[in-house]
């Protein structure tokens, strides 16, 4: 609260009705004075300023006093966390409030966590102003620009992604629906995230629609700490909250970062809480982003989830051939099998493979073959041979589902020694340029289409089973490490 000495009476336009004559809002402002002291106590000092510092006092009416909050957010959670405490604590300490009724109020006034007054205007801005017509400019200087690369159409959509784009298409079409606020995307390195925000943002922006602010998570940070040193916290604040959507990526920046987090989790709050759009990127699901502060994890879920898997070969091919199509450089078919193959770790270092070869073709007026492909990009794919055996797969697969390495090879059928060893064969076939014959022989001298149908049912019950998806990806993503 404002005014916690109590030397001031009800803090912050708290007014007291007439219902209960006697008691004045000197007396009521008093007792609350006692019991946010006591409150802040009991829930401690990160708690009381995060929920219960806003609370306004309201009109007594006979034994029911009422508590505002100015955003039906904190009403909720303080109601759902609070309120019992609350009103056992105002029916110990006064005797005449037996009841306790919390409201949201948003012209009141309160103070913001840095210790200054928002203004009743200020905050009917922040809370109440409905979604307004294009404002980027004002935008302009805080946010990191969009990649006009980086659209919607220039997007290859494969099993991998298809959900993570589903609803990226979704926010852009309809900000703030139910059930996607915020949206969440999470996935490895360089599979496509940042692309897929900066396609809402651009989606969004074109015809001036709606004001969006995109940056890292990094960008908000130093942002943040800048406008504390030049003491223009509120401008700041005032900045971030008039956006329409706020997009932050690689949120994972911020584990450790304990204000910065206090202070995005606020922005969060007053954005979402005022029928704005968040969309936020990180490496990990929020579940797994055990370096955040728990609330923030879990506002962060509340939305839409959606992960980015790791590439299919399939999708590989699609986005080597949608590029090459794009650079107008024909690159043989076999070519870009042989990339697919070869460069499995993630879309950018396949890109930048591409991109290679393809201004080499310009530059030197040859057409691309699979031995000038070998030859210009001979570091990359070095890199890329000597990562990962079939032995080794078999070996790690073994150890992580706890089978026998015999049982690679053995005639076993039941589920729990043949389920690992498709999996071993679907990251054979992922992780290295193995025929499919060839893998089969590795495996007991199986038949090729053993191999595929074993491919095959894992990509499925991956896209069935989310949780085996990502055991499988973790998987390879230490077999490519
Ligand atoms: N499905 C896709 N279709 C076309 N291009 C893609 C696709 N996925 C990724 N890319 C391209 O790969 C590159 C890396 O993607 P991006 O930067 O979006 O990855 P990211 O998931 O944000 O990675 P990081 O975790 O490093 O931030 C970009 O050039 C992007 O355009």
């Amino acid at each position: 609260m404002a005014d916690e000495g109590g030397t001031h009476g009800a803090p912050f336009g708290a007014t007291v009705a007439d219902a209960s004559d006697t008691v004045s809002d000197a007396v009521l402002g008093s007792h609350w004075a006692a019991i946010s002291g006591r409150l802040k106590t009991e829930v401690g000092e990160v708690e009381y300023r995060t929920w219960l510092r806003q609370i306004t006092l309201g009109p007594l009416d006979e034994d029911e006093l009422v508590l505002f909050l100015p955003t039906r957010f904190l009403r909720d959670w303080v109601r759902g966390q609070y309120g019992d405490r609350l009103q056992q604590l105002w029916q110990g300490e006064t005797g005449f409030v037996r009841r306790i009724e919390l409201q949201v109020q948003r012209n009141k006034a309160v103070v913001a966590d840095d210790g200054e007054v928002m203004p009743a205007a200020r905050i009917e801005a922040v809370v109440e102003e409905p979604v307004r017509a294009a404002a980027t400019d004002k935008t302009s200087d805080l946010a990191a620009p969009l990649d006009p690369r980086f659209t919607f159409d220039s997007f290859v959509v494969g099993k991998p992604n298809e959900f993570a784009y589903a609803c990226a298409r979704r926010v852009a079409e309809k900000p703030s629906s139910p059930g996607f606020n915020p949206l969440f995307l999470y996935g490895g390195v360089g599979l496509g995230k940042t692309h897929l925000m900066h396609a809402i943002g651009s989606e969004l922006t074109r015809g001036g629609r709606v004001s969006v602010a995109y940056m890292s998570a990094e960008k908000f940070m130093y942002r943040f700490i800048a406008a504390i040193r030049s003491q223009s916290t509120m401008e700041f604040k005032e900045q971030l909250r008039s956006v329409d959507v706020l997009m932050i990526d690689d949120l994972q920046f911020l584990i450790g970062k304990d204000n910065t987090q206090e202070e995005f989790f606020h922005t969060f709050n007053a954005l979402v809480d005022a029928g704005r759009q968040i969309v936020v990127s990180a490496d990990k699901s929020p579940s797994d982003l055990s370096g955040l502060e728990d609330r923030l994890r879990t506002r962060l879920g509340c939305g839409m989830v959606a992960d980015i898997h790791a590439t299919t070969f399939e999708l590989r091919i699609s986005i080597l051939e949608a590029k090459a199509l794009a650079s107008g450089v024909i690159v043989p078919a076999k070519v870009l099998e042989f990339l697919a193959h070869k460069i499995t770790s993630n879309v950018r270092e396949l890109e930048g493979a591409l991109n290679r070869l393809i201004a080499h073709a310009n530059l030197f007026g040859r057409p691309i073959t699979l031995e000038s492909t070998q030859e210009v990009l001979h570091d990359i794919l070095k890199a890329h041979d000597r990562r990962v055996t079939i032995e080794e797969i078999q070996r790690k697969v073994a150890e992580h589902w706890n089978i026998r390495l015999t049982d690679m090879s053995s005639a076993r059928r039941a589920r729990a020694v043949a389920r690992p060893r498709q999996v071993a064969m679907y990251l054979a076939k992922q992780l290295t340029s193995r025929s499919l014959p060839e893998i089969g022989r590795k495996f007991g001298n199986r038949d090729h289409t053993t191999v595929m149908h074993a491919c095959k049912s894992i990509a499925a019950l991956m896209e069935r089973d989310s949780a085996f998806a990502e055991d499988v990806e973790l998987m390879q993503r230490m077999l490519e490490s």
